[in-house]
């Protein structure tokens, strides 16, 4: 690729930690421009995008683990999220959307679909993000926004910006897995998702497993999405997030795992999601992010 659309996802409704709406800032200010940019890529960003209806902090995520929390500023935000990254396709660059919150997948996903007949998604991530309203143990959005693409959870979610679902679950990999919630783990073996736990990483090797999950998209697929969480990786590298879970990648298996996709070719679009740099320390998980980035879009590891 030689333009990459920032898009700022500057969301913290699909989650109770305040503060992951500054992770777009966090990135900036730890130079995610001027690292992408050093490797000749042109770089423009296109500012952050907020909900129109404003945090009000001490009502922020109430509600129980039945209902969709922070709905309507979800929805709202992933309206107008979608349509920027549609527009960065339709302008022939490589959007690459920082968060914020994971619930962003929703509209980044509704936003890059229409470009292609077959997305391929590659979710990487300790968690699914498979929940629906009935399954959800917290009914926080950003647990949802790989079943709502896939067409499963509330109507108007699941047709935000176009009717029907954007993904088909037999397009995506589950990678890094290790806090699935029995829902979820239903979901993934009615569906057949192709899916790597930590377990299964530890055993096979990360470069194995990156091989394996691009031989199982890249033929059937006309575009691949990276929804990359940094709570992927275990919470002593990036300990800047509002779930972490013990037992995650390393660092350095990351920025392997990043090369190997730069040199597929195949990635064409890109979430980097949930730093949070109120729990973060002196912005460490938003370094370790921009090393992230600037792998996948090709620096060499020395
Ligand atoms: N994007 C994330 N960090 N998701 C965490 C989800 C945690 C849990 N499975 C839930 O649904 O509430
Ligand atoms: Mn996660
Ligand atoms: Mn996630």
């Amino acid at each position: 690729m030689n333009r990459v659309d920032i898009i700022g996802a500057a969301t913290t409704f699909g989650q109770p930690r305040l503060g992951v709406d500054l992770g777009p800032d966090a990135l900036r200010y730890a130079n995610l421009i001027n690292e992408i940019e050093k490797l000749n890529i042109e770089v423009n960003d296109k500012g952050n995008i907020y909900s129109d209806i404003k945090v009000n902090v001490a009502e922020h995520s109430q509600g129980d683990a039945n209902t969709l929390k922070n709905y309507d500023q979800v929805m709202d935000f992933n309206e107008k999220l979608a349509k920027s990254v549609d527009e960065s396709i339709q302008q022939g660059s490589f959007p690459l959307i920082i968060g914020g919150d994971h619930s962003l997948a929703i509209g980044s996903l509704a936003g890059i679909s229409s470009h292609y007949e077959n997305l391929g998604v590659i979710w990487y991530d300790a968690h699914g993000d498979l929940n629906n309203s009935d399954t959800s143990p917290s009914g926080n959005i950003h647990g949802m926004p790989l079943a709502i693409s896939c067409g499963v959870g509330d109507e108007k979610l699941v047709n935000l910006y176009k009717d029907g679902p954007k993904v088909k679950p037999e397009n995506i990999v589950l990678i890094g897995m290790r806090d699935l919630d029995e829902g979820e783990k239903e979901y993934i073996s009615e569906n057949d998702i192709l899916t790597f736990t930590m377990t299964d990483i530890k055993e096979k090797g990360i470069s194995a497993v990156m091989r394996e999950s691009l031989e199982h998209l890249q033929d059937k697929t006309d575009g691949i999405h990276l929804s990359l969480d940094v709570d992927a990786l275990d919470p002593m590298e990036t300990p800047g997030t509002g779930t972490p879970v013990d037992g995650g990648l390393s660092l350095s298996e990351t920025l392997s795992a990043m090369t190997q996709l730069h040199d597929s070719n195949k990635i064409t679009s890109m979430d980097l999601v949930e730093v949070n740099p109120l729990l973060d320390d002196k912005n460490k998980t938003a370094q370790k992010a921009v090393s992230i980035a600037s792998a996948f879009f090709g620096k060499k590891q020395k």
